[in-house]
């Protein structure tokens, strides 16, 4: 998940770059970006969880990381000069004008890596779902979390440097061919491991229980899924809570150089630091959710963290264009992109019956993604549409995406309000720990032992 979320925002901060060399415009890179939820949202992401509950973490995790370098080496091929000004690129940049050639390709690419990072996600969150019953579950998620985090810190400290790297003109192929190599890396060490845990398997006589039946995909399931309130209050607040973040992600170094008037470096720089928040504060939540619970607070927390977030980035730092202000919101806004995923993913197996917890976190996520491939090609539009005639990429007026940003915090935080309100109706135990304490233990087993 480390290379996979590297290489998810290795184009962020080069928008400006891209605009430069290859003529994207942030119509066609709001295309690009939306393109890695594509193809999940056209159902793939249904058949990601049906392969996993069929086939097991080992299979669906190796296949997720081969789809992950498949695409990436598609998108690096698509921006590399072996391609561009090709017969091939002409032909592709004569229809849909609008998508430069090697947009399209490279968005083809990322929609390919997309449906793996997205497959690997789910296996991740369903295997320490099951590791972790009644344990650790959320400080296990919480690093995990943790680690994807400090992935987007590295990108976008090197992302910048990378594309200087070779001296001469600044290019987007070498961050690139780096973040594929890596994920080259993450996929062999992923096939040592179902090897040794192969291996294990047959020296121990013991099963994975990997693909138990009790756990199997049900497509009756997904029909009792849809029908559930709660499932609809848990994947419309990921979904919005999630649009005002990973978008904000990949448009955030222009915004700020926009507001600022600093270079991509400088922007990349202070936007780095938003995951960094995130990283050191997610594995201590998640511990503090798993002793002293407050699940459903943290998300209320989080999501008004996220609305005050843009507010300032929309209406503020353009009136007060301070390095200083930038930093501390970027600081705030990682506190939030700590709180609710901390709290969020680890509350899923809380509410969700264990038989169909795979469908359950596929089917959030196929929710999620709809948002996610939706957002950006949204705001690309409305950035578009807010800055008529605007020819220089220094110079866009991002109040109104960021404003968009903010209102889908506002309905995230109606979601959040609404779970804590069925909570204490109907007593989900979202506030509740996820460890039960040594004395609650202890008075089960008394009462146990007296029956
Ligand atoms: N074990 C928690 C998994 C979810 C982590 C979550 N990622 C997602 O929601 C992805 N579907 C989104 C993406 O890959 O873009 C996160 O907080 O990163």
């Amino acid at each position: 998940m480390f290379f996979a979320y590297m290489f998810v925002d290795v184009m962020s901060p080069l928008q400006e770059l891209l605009e430069v060399r290859l003529g994207w415009s942030p119509t066609a890179f709001g295309n690009y970006a939306g393109a890695e939820y594509m193809l999940n949202v056209f159902g793939f992401l249904i058949v990601a969880g049906i392969i996993l509950d069929k086939m097991g973490v080992r299979f669906t995790g190796t296949l997720s990381a081969s789809l992950m370098v498949g695409g990436a080496v598609i998108k690096l091929y698509a921006i590399s000069p072996l391609f561009v000004g090709t017969a091939f690129d002409g032909w592709l940049s004569s229809w849909w004008t609008a998508m430069p050639g090697s947009a399209k390709l490279a968005a083809l690419g990322f929609m390919i890596f997309g449906c793996g990072c997205e497959m690997a996600g789910i296996t991740v969150s369903k295997a320490i779902a099951r590791w972790f019953d009644g344990k650790e579950m959320a400080l296990a998620m919480g690093c995990e979390m943790a680690l994807a985090r400090l992935g987007v810190f590295a990108v976008f400290s090197l992302s910048p440097r990378l594309s200087q790297a070779l001296g001469g003109d600044p290019s987007v192929v070498v961050p690139v061919a780096f973040c594929t190599v890596l994920l080259l890396i993450g996929l062999i060490c992923f096939i040592v491991f179902t090897v040794m845990d192969r291996t294990l398997d047959r020296q121990t006589g013991v099963g994975s229980g990997e693909t138990s039946s009790e756990e199997e995909f049900k497509l009756s399931d997904v029909g009792g899924l849809f029908r559930s309130r709660l499932f609809w209050i848990i994947a419309l607040l990921c979904v919005l809570y999630y649009s005002a973040i990973f978008p904000f992600q990949r448009f955030g170094t222009n915004m700020l150089q926009c507001n600022l008037g600093i270079s991509a470096e400088t922007a990349a720089d202070l936007l780095r630091w938003f995951p960094i928040g995130a990283l050191m504060l997610t594995p201590p939540l998640g511990y503090c959710l798993d002793k002293f619970g407050r699940g459903a607070t943290m998300l209320i927390l989080g999501s008004l963290l996220l609305i005050g977030c843009h507010l300032v980035f929309a209406l503020l730092l353009p009136a007060v264009p301070s390095q200083i202000l930038a930093l501390v919101t970027i600081l705030v806004l990682g506190v939030s992109f700590a709180l609710v995923p901390a709290a969020l993913w680890p509350s899923v197996p809380k509410v969700m019956d264990k038989r169909y917890l795979g469908s359950a976190y596929s089917l959030i996520f196929w929710v999620q993604n709809i948002g996610l491939f939706g957002v950006p090609i949204l705001f690309g539009n409305v950035l578009a549409a807010s800055n008529a005639g605007v020819t220089d990429p220094m110079e866009y007026d991002y109040t109104n995406p960021m404003l968009m940003f903010a209102g889908f915090g506002v309905l995230a935080l109606i979601f959040a309000l609404w779970l804590k309100i069925l909570d204490t109706r109907k007593h989900y135990g979202l506030e509740a720990p996820n460890i039960a304490s040594d004395t609650a233990v202890e008075a089960a087993e008394a009462e146990s032992a007296e029956e």
